[in-house]
C-alpha cells in the first residue's frame, strides 16, 4: 500500500541536502519553493493584482522564500512591503542573494530589530490582505527567541482582534471598504466584503474543511470551498514556531489560514498542536526526486482510494463462513456495552459470523441486544468478570475462527488478566488487544513478543503510558509507537485526534478522518470491532488497521455532519458506518464519494507528487 508521503521536519533537511548534492543548486529550489506558493495565492485568490501583501521574513531560507515571494508577488501587480528580522546584515548566501534581487527591485526589506520597530508592523499588518509568514521553517527546533518572539505575538495578537471586530474582517483595508470580494469571474462575491478567496478556488473544489482548519471558514454544505477571512495568513513551509518533526509549539507559533509547504506535508502540520496552526494546507512541488522520497520517508496519510482498494469485495456465492470469522472476547458485569459494540461494528463491518465469548451473567443482555452474535457463556469470577476457567473453552473457539479481539470491558480482575496473557501466548491467531487487554499486560509486555500470533493493539495514550511505563507527550507520539511497535513485535494503533498505525520497523500512516466528537465512550470498542473484521476477511494486519481507523474516522465525520460532534455517541458511528464504507469503495469523482476529508491540495505541475497525493487524498 503507498500513499501519500508525509515527512519529518529532518527528513525533508535530508531530502533537500541530497537534491542539492545532486546537481540541483539551492537557489533553484528557493525559487521554485517561493514560485510556486505565489501560483497558489493566485489560483485560490485571484486576482491578485492592486492587492496589498506584507511579507516577514526570518534570517535563514524560510526568509529567503519569503524574499523570492515578495519578488513574484510584485511582478503581478501586488503591492508588497516587507520585513527582514535583524535587519539586512550578516545573512546566509541564499537569503542574501535574494535579498540583493529585492533590492534591485526596489523593494528593501526594512528591519525590526527593536521593540520600538514592531508599532510600525502592527499597524501595516491591520491594513493588508496577505501576510506571508516567512519567519521560521523546518530549521526550527528550539524555543523561539528574542525579537522574533515579539513579533510572532505581534501578528497573531493583530489578526486575531481584528477578526473580533463585528461584520467579520472588521476594519477591512482601503480597497475592500469600497469594493468587496469579487469571484473569478469578477461578480462581487455574495459574502460580502472581508472575504478573500471567495469562489476564487474553481480548482481545489471539492474541498471541506479538517479540524486543522483555523480560522478558514467553509459555507454551510458539503464541497463548498472555503473562504477566507482577510487578511489571510498564509504560512511558508510551516507556521513560525511549530516544530515541523512533531508539531511541538516553540514557545509561540502564527495561526495560519493557509500553509503552502514544500515537498510533501510536513509531520508537524498534521500532529497536535501544531496541526491547530496549519490551516489548510496545500503541497507545492518543488522537483526534488522520487526515488529519494521514498527512501527518506517512511510516513504515510491516510487516502480513501487506497482504502477502497486494499477492501475485499465479497464474492456472489460467499458464504457466511468464508466472509471472516471472528471471537470477541470482552464485557463484564456493568461493562456488556464494549462487547455489544465490538461485536456489531464487526458485524456491520462485514464479517460472516461473531462469537461473543462473556461471562455467563452478562450473556441474556449482550444476546438480547445484538441478536445476530453468536453469544457463548463463560465462567465468570465473583465479580462479574470472566474467569481463567475459560480458558479451554476459548482455545477451542479461538483456533476456529479467522481473527479474535480481547479486551473491551473485561474489567481488570488479576484472573481475567492472566486469562489474557494465557490467551496470547496459547494461540497462534491475529489477536486485537484493546482496552482491558493492554491493561493485562502492564506488568508483562515481554507477552507481546512471545506470543506465536500476530498482535495489533489499540490504546489511547493513557493506555500506551501504562503499558510501556512512560508518559505519551503528543510531540512524542510518532517517535513512541515507532518504539513500541518495533521493540514489541506489534501493530500499533496509537488513538487520538490524528491516530497513528505503525507496523514493526516500518511505515507508520497518520489519519486525518475523524472529529472531536469521537471522543465518546466506547468508540474505541467501535474502532477495535472494524479492525478485527477486516483483518478476518483480509488477512493483511497492518492494511486492516490503517483501513479500519479511516473508516471508523470518516463514519464519525458522516455522523457529525448530520448529528453535529457534540452529539455523537459510539452507537452512531456504527450507523454511519455503511456510508464510510459505501464512500471508500466507489470509484473518485463518483456521486457517492462526496467527501474529502483533508484540506490537503497541491499545487505545482503535473509532478509526480501531485499525481501521487491527489490519487491518494482524492482532492
Ligand atoms: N534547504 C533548502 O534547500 C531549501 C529550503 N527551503 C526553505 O528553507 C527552510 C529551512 O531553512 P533553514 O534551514 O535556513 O531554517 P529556517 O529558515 O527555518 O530557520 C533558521 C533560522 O532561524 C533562526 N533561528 C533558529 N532557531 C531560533 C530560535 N530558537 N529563536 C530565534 N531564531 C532562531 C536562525 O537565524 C536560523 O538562521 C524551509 O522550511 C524552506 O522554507 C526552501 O527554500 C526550499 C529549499
Ligand atoms: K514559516
Amino acid at each position: 500500500m503507498i500513499a501519500g508521503r508525509v515527512l519529518t521536519g529532518r527528513d525533508a533537511e535530508a531530502i533537500d541536502r541530497q537534491t542539492i548534492a545532486g546537481g540541483v543548486p539551492s537557489l533553484v529550489l528557493m525559487e521554485r519553493a517561493g514560485a510556486g506558493l505565489v501560483r497558489v495565492m493566485e489560483r485560490k485568490f485571484k486576482p491578485l493584482y492592486g492587492k496589498k501583501a506584507l511579507i516577514i521574513c526570518g534570517r535563514g531560507n524560510n526568509g529567503g522564500d519569503g524574499l523570492v515571494i515578495a519578488r513574484h508577488l510584485f511582478l503581478r501587480g501586488v503591492q508588497v512591503k516587507s520585513y527582514l528580522i535583524g535587519g539586512q546584515e550578516g545573512l546566509k548566501a541564499d537569503p542574501a542573494a535574494n535579498l540583493d534581487r529585492v533590492k534591485r527591485m526596489g523593494l528593501s526589506p526594512r528591519g525590526i530589530k527593536e521593540d520600538h520597530d514592531l508599532q510600525e508592523l502592527k499597524e501595516e499588518v491591520e491594513s493588508v490582505d496577505f501576510l506571508i509568514d516567512a519567519i521560521f521553517g523546518i530549521g526550527l527546533h528550539d524555543e523561539v527567541r528574542g525579537i522574533a518572539r515579539k513579533v510572532i505575538e505581534t501578528i497573531n495578537d493583530v489578526v486575531f482582534k481584528k477578526r473580533a471586530e463585528p461584520a467579520h474582517g472588521g476594519q477591512q483595508s482601503t480597497r475592500q471598504r469600497h469594493e468587496p470580494a469579487r469571484d473569478v469571474a469578477g461578480k462581487p462575491d455574495p459574502r460580502g466584503p472581508g472575504y478573500l478567496g471567495a469562489g476564487c478556488d474553481g480548482g481545489d473544489s471539492p474541498i471541506s474543511l479538517s479540524p486543522m482548519g483555523g480560522n478558514v471558514r467553509a459555507l454551510p454544505g458539503r464541497g463548498r470551498s472555503p473562504i477566507f477571512p482577510s487578511p489571510v495568513v498564509i504560512s511558508v513551509d510551516i507556521p513560525s514556531g511549530v516544530d515541523s518533526d512533531n508539531g511541538r509549539i516553540l514557545g509561540v507559533a502564527i495561526k495560519a489560514d493557509l500553509t503552502v509547504t514544500f515537498v510533501a506535508p510536513k509531520f508537524g502540520l498534521l500532529n497536535y498542536p501544531g496541526a491547530a496552526h496549519a490551516g489548510q494546507i496545500e503541497v507545492v512541488d518543488i522537483g526534488v526526486d522520487e526515488a529519494l522520497l521514498e527512501r527518506e520517508s517512511r510516513i504515510f496519510v491516510t487516502s480513501a482510494s487506497r482504502i477502497g482498494e486494499s477492501l475485499v469485495r465479497r464474492q456472489e456465492d460467499a458464504h457466511k463462513g468464508e466472509v471472516g470469522r471472528i471471537l470477541v472476547v470482552a464485557g463484564s458485569v456493568g461493562m456488556s456495552g464494549a462487547a455489544i459494540l465490538s461485536a456489531k461494528s464487526a458485524l456491520v463491518s462485514g464479517a460472516g459470523l461473531v462469537y461473543v465469548a462473556v461471562p455467563g451473567s452478562v450473556l441474556p443482555i449482550v444476546s438480547t441486544a445484538l441478536v445476530e452474535m453468536v453469544g457463548i457463556p463463560m465462567p465468570e469470577n465473583p465479580d462479574g468478570s470472566l474467569a481463567y476457567e475459560a480458558y479451554y473453552r476459548i482455545l477451542d473457539l479461538g483456533r476456529e475462527v479467522d481473527a479474535l479481539l480481547v479486551g473491551p470491558g473485561l474489567s481488570q480482575n488479576s484472573g481475567t488478566q492472566r486469562l489474557v496473557r494465557e490467551i496470547l501466548l496459547g494461540l497462534e491467531k491475529d489477536i486485537v488487544l484493546d482496552a482491558d487487554g493492554l491493561n493485562a499486560l502492564t506488568q508483562s509486555t515481554s507477552i507481546l513478543k512471545e506470543a506465536p500470533g500476530r498482535v495489533i493493539i489499540t490504546p489511547h495514550p493513557g493506555e500506551l503510558s501504562r503499558l510501556i511505563g512512560r508518559p505519551v507527550p503528543k510531540e512524542k507520539r510518532l517517535e513512541i509507537s515507532r518504539e513500541t511497535s518495533a521493540e514489541l513485535g506489534v501493530i500499533c494503533v496509537l488513538k487520538g485526534a490524528r491516530t497513528l498505525i505503525t507496523e514493526p520497523g516500518g511505515r507508520s500512516f497518520v489519519n486525518l478522518t475523524g472529529n472531536s466528537g469521537m471522543a465518546t465512550a466506547g468508540s474505541g470498542d467501535v474502532l477495535a470491532g472494524i479492525i478485527v473484521s477486516l483483518i478476518a476477511q483480509h488477512n493483511d494486519p497492518f492494511a486492516s488497521a490503517v483501513s479500519g481507523v479511516y473508516l471508523h474516522g470518516l463514519a464519525g465525520d458522516l455522523a457529525a455532519e448530520e448529528l453535529g460532534a457534540r452529539s455523537i455517541i459510539a452507537s452512531d458511528i456504527i450507523r454511519y458506518l455503511p456510508g464510510a464504507f459505501e464512500e471508500a469503495e466507489s470509484p473518485p469523482g463518483s456521486d457517492t464519494r462526496r467527501r474529502v476529508p483533508p484540506s490537503i491540495l497541491l499545487a505545482g505541475n503535473t509532478m509526480w507528487l501531485r499525481q501521487l497525493l491527489a490519487r491518494n487524498l482524492d482532492a
